[in-house]
Order: structure tokens, then C-alpha cells, then sequence
């Protein structure tokens, strides 16, 4: 039987948090009312009036045309809106359904089995299961799980990663490498930049962060978030999503919020804030959020594609050579990261700690 918890703040972050039941854990336990620590202020809360419906992040087809055609679709998308999907991208759909698999196979094991990865008990930073984003520093949670792994090799992912997912989430890197270099060589060309040596590959895909969330299904989905507004800080993110739906971007000129919805064996592509930084604010790193879903559970598996932590990133000699003013100052990437671990998420925020 389902532990019962009471709405007692210090109960449920112990249930949530301490004891890795996670959100999923407190939502099977049948609740009818999200505690009060997951009610968010009313400015965080979706606002149904403000989703706009007459317009569509772009889905562009990988196998149509040229890889001139295709790389101008995907420049012009990561311009104008910052999000795109991908459909026929050459990462096999056999792949993607074992990573949804894995992602269902690991959420579904008892709270003992999911502990063993905080990363107090596995031995290694770079393996993370959690819920919500910074307990510690947020003021109100988000009803979501999440199992972070960040690659170095091979051989500690198959040491230190949950055995349940893996060799998929492997998998899932590895198919995706050629559709993420069609994708960056393309951004890159669009900014004029055709020779990738060593320092700029490192400081586009020199690092890569796989996660998996899981939104339990919420009583209450109106007063809660999924995940709050904010942009990623990758170069940029590659996700998998299922079919529930719920992600939301915000629209041309910061003007409502579109919905990304489920396509079929598609990939949702974003450019993050080290991607904005490089294109001196060419193509956008676009603010995102989440909603919590009143009937159904969601997963979502993203690849962040990031610089190495100890790569040194600003606007790239090649955006700024026929004098266009530098925004940002050049930062180190672990800074820069920590800066965005370290607080709640806070929509465009992020990116301030660069600006000039
Ligand atoms: O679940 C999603 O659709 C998006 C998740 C997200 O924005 C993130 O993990 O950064
Ligand atoms: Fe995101």
C-alpha cells in the first residue's frame, strides 16, 4: 500500500526529497491536493489566456533538399524563434522508444533503488537523481523527477549510470552525434564560421548532459509547474518527448507561449544561452516552460550539448569581424553553469551574468 503522507511541510520534503519517493512517489500515494510548497505564485502559473494558437515552431524534414535547403531552414528557425523540430534526423525510432523504455523502467523502481543515485550515494557528481530543480533555493517546487547524467566515458557510464537505462541513454548519444553535427555545422555556416577546428568543436559539443524528467500526473495542474520558465545553457538542447504534450516557448517578441506539440518519431531542437553568447545574440536561446498534466504522466529526455566546463565562451571573431559590437563578455563555461544551478529557475535571467 501507498505510504500516506500529511500536508506537513516538513513531512513531504522528507517523504519528496530525502526519502527519493520524488514527486511520482507523493503523487501515488493518491493525494488530492498538491501541498502547499508546490503552489506556485500566481505570475508563474499558466496563464490559459496567454497561449497563442495561430502560430508554430518550425518542423523541418532533414531527408528534404539539400543540406543547403535544410541548413537554411534551420538557421532561419534558431533566428526567428529559437525552437525547431526535426523530423526524418537519422536517429532510428527503435532508439528513441528503448530511451523511453529506460526512462519508464527507471522511474518505476522503489525509492531505495533511485537513492543509490543522489549524488551523495553514487560516488560521482556527474550521476544525479533528483526532484524538482534547486530545492534548497527555490520558493516554490516543480512537480517533476529528474535522473541527470553528465558524460566523461564509456566506461563510467557503464560503471556509475543505473544499469535500468544506461546502455540506452548510450545509445540514444551516440545515434544523435551526426544529427547534432549536421545541425551545428549548419548554425555555423549560417555565422560564416566553415572551418570547426578543435577549440570551437569543444566549446560546441565538447560536452554532453543526458537527462531524464518524469511529470507525474498532478491533482492540481493549474496551480503548479512542471518545469518553470527558463532557457537552457547548452549550445543546444536535443529533446525527446512522448506523446502527452506541455512544453510551451515563448512567442516572437516575448509575446505569449506557443505550444511545442508531440510529432511523431520527431526531435525538438533548441539553442541555448552558450549558443546565444557565440552569435553575440543571433540566434536565440529561448524561454521555456513545462505545465503539470491533470490526467496523464509525461516524459521528456534531453541531451544538452554543451562546452566544456573549463572552455573560456563569448561572441565568436567570425560574428564580430565586420564590426559588430560584442553583448557579451567572454565567460568561463563553469561559471556560467554554476551560476544557473545555483538558483531557482528565473526565465532570461541567466544570461545577464554575461552581458556586457
Ligand atoms: O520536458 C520538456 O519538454 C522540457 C524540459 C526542459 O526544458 C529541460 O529539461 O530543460
Ligand atoms: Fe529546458
Amino acid at each position: 500500500m501507498a505510504p500516506s503522507v500529511s500536508d506537513d511541510s516538513r513531512n513531504v520534503t522528507d517523504f519528496v526529497v530525502k526519502k527519493g519517493n520524488g514527486i511520482k512517489g507523493l503523487a501515488e500515494t493518491g493525494l488530492q491536493n498538491v501541498p502547499k510548497q508546490y503552489i506556485q505564485p500566481l505570475e508563474e502559473r499558466m496563464d490559459m489566456q496567454n497561449i497563442v494558437t495561430h502560430e508554430f515552431i518550425p518542423i523541418i524534414d532533414m531527408s528534404k533538399g539539400d543540406d543547403l535547403k535544410v541548413g537554411k531552414a534551420i538557421c532561419d528557425a534558431a533566428e526567428k524563434w529559437g525552437f525547431f523540430q526535426v523530423i526524418n534526423h537519422g536517429v532510428p525510432i527503435e532508439v528513441l522508444e528503448n530511451v523511453k523504455e529506460a526512462t519508464n523502467r527507471f522511474f518505476g523502481l522503489p525509492a531505495e533503488e533511485k537513492m543509490k543515485y543522489t549524488p551523495k550515494n553514487s560516488g560521482t557528481l556527474n550521476v544525479r537523481y533528483g526532484t524538482s530543480f534547486v530545492p534548497k533555493a527555490e520558493s516554490s517546487l516543480e512537480w517533476k523527477d529528474y535522473l541527470s547524467l553528465f558524460y566523461t566515458s564509456e566506461e563510467e557510464a557503464s560503471a556509475f549510470w543505473p544499469k535500468e537505462c544506461n546502455e540506452q541513454a548510450l545509445e540514444y548519444m551516440k545515434a544523435s552525434e551526426v544529427t547534432i553535427g549536421r545541425i551545428l555545422d549548419a548554425l555555423m555556416k549560417g555565422l560564416n564560421v566553415t572551418d570547426i577546428d578543435a577549440k570551437k568543436s569543444s566549446m560546441l559539443m565538447g560536452s554532453k548532459r543526458i537527462n531524464f524528467n518524469y511529470y507525474p500526473k498532478c491533482p492540481n495542474p493549474e496551480l503548479t509547474v512542471g518545469v518553470g520558465r527558463h532557457s537552457d545553457i547548452s549550445t543546444i538542447t536535443v529533446l525527446l518527448q512522448d506523446d502527452i504534450g506541455g512544453l510551451y516557448v515563448r512567442g516572437i517578441d516575448g509575446k505569449g507561449w506557443i505550444h511545442v506539440p508531440p510529432v511523431t518519431d520527431s526531435l525538438v531542437i533548441n539553442v541555448g544561452d552558450a549558443l546565444q553568447i557565440m552569435s553575440n545574440g543571433r540566434y536565440k536561446s529561448i524561454e521555456h516552460r513545462v505545465v503539470a498534466n491533470g490526467s496523464k504522466n509525461r516524459i521528456s529526455v534531453p541531451i544538452f550539448v554543451n562546452p566544456k566546463p573549463k572552455d573560456m565562451i563569448g561572441p565568436l571573431p567570425e560574428v564580430l569581424e565586420k564590426g559588430e559590437k560584442p553583448i557579451y563578455r567572454t565567460v568561463l563555461y563553469n561559471e556560467y553553469a554554476k551560476h544557473f544551478f545555483n538558483k531557482a529557475h528565473d526565465g532570461k535571467k541567466t544570461i545577464d551574468f554575461a552581458l556586457i
